[in-house]
């Protein structure tokens, strides 16, 4: 379904090593995502999954393997693979706009245009009437909301996710995927996603990529795409095939 390769991980090694040990958390682990495509990595604590993505980031560059993202080995950072985090720090010295906005000023876009993008991703957000709000005036669920308009407004190619709704109750998760699912189809965007939440992987992924406890040399996958669309995510998690997807993923973590 994706021909077009976005991200290419090949022969990936990587080893924490501290005076007491040696811990290897990638041994000749690879993976491909192809562009458009929405990929969770679903793995119990300290499996690896936000090391892989602090590699793809480019934060961390100590790995031996090939990390190449659209045909380039990845260097370092770029603008092109943004990260949100559990909890992203938004400046609480500046409103909702000038924090979304921040980006664009610092590549000094003029003032009519950045009014014009901050305004299209905030009304995607479902923000456009706390504009001029400022961080400690919002609940946890629109902060959040706030922090992936500021990333959404970069306009980057893939879109790294490190538990980012792991901070918010059931209810406003909820509301959270399901704009997840508006995003992408509006943006058409790249995700990678973390999470080790079960049903949120299975609500939001063409393919879950699930980790190892020890050494992802091995990983299984699943590509849980339901033919039909459900008018609520309830539904569709009471789908057949998705309770069988999901038994599926328990019975395989609990027999590693
Ligand atoms: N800076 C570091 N120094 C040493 N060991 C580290 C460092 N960062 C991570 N590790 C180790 O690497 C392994 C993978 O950690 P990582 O944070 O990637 O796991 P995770 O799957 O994201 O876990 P969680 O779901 O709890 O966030 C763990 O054993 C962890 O202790």
């Amino acid at each position: 379904m994706y021909c077009e390769k976005i991200l290419e991980i090949r022969n990936l090694n990587k080893t924490f090593e501290s005076r007491r040990k040696k811990n290897t958390v990638f041994n000749d682990f690879s993976l491909e995502v192809g562009k458009g495509e929405f990929l969770s990595l679903l793995g119990p604590s300290g499996c690896g999954k936000s090391t892989l993505l602090e590699m793809i980031a480019g934060f961390d560059m100590d790995y031996t393997g090939d990390m190449i993202f659209r045909g380039e080995i990845i260097a370092g950072t770029s603008g092109e693979r943004a990260v949100v985090f559990q909890k992203d720090a938004l400046f609480p010295w500046l409103s909702v706009f000038d924090n979304i906005a921040y980006g664009l000023k610092i590549k000094k876009m003029n003032s009519e245009d950045i009014k014009v993008k901050v305004e299209y991703v905030l009304d995607k957000v479902g923000l456009l009437d706390f504009v001029d709000h400022f961080p400690e005036e919002l609940s946890g669920g629109m902060k959040q909301r706030v922090a992936l308009a500021r990333v959404l407004v970069m306009e980057p190619e893939v879109l790294l996710m490190d538990e980012p709704f792991g901070a918010l109750d059931s209810f406003t998760r909820l509301r959270m995927q399901e704009l997840m699912i508006e995003i992408r189809e509006k943006f058409s965007i790249t995700v990678i996603f973390v999470t080790h939440d079960i049903d949120e992987a299975l609500i939001l992924s063409d393919r879950i990529v699930m980790m190892d406890a020890d050494n992802n040399d091995k990983y299984r996958e699943l590509r849980p795409v339901l033919e039909k669309r459900y008018k609520s995510l309830t539904e569709k998690m009471m789908d057949e095939k998705y309770l069988r997807w999901k038994k599926e993923i328990i019975d395989w973590f609990h027999l590693k």
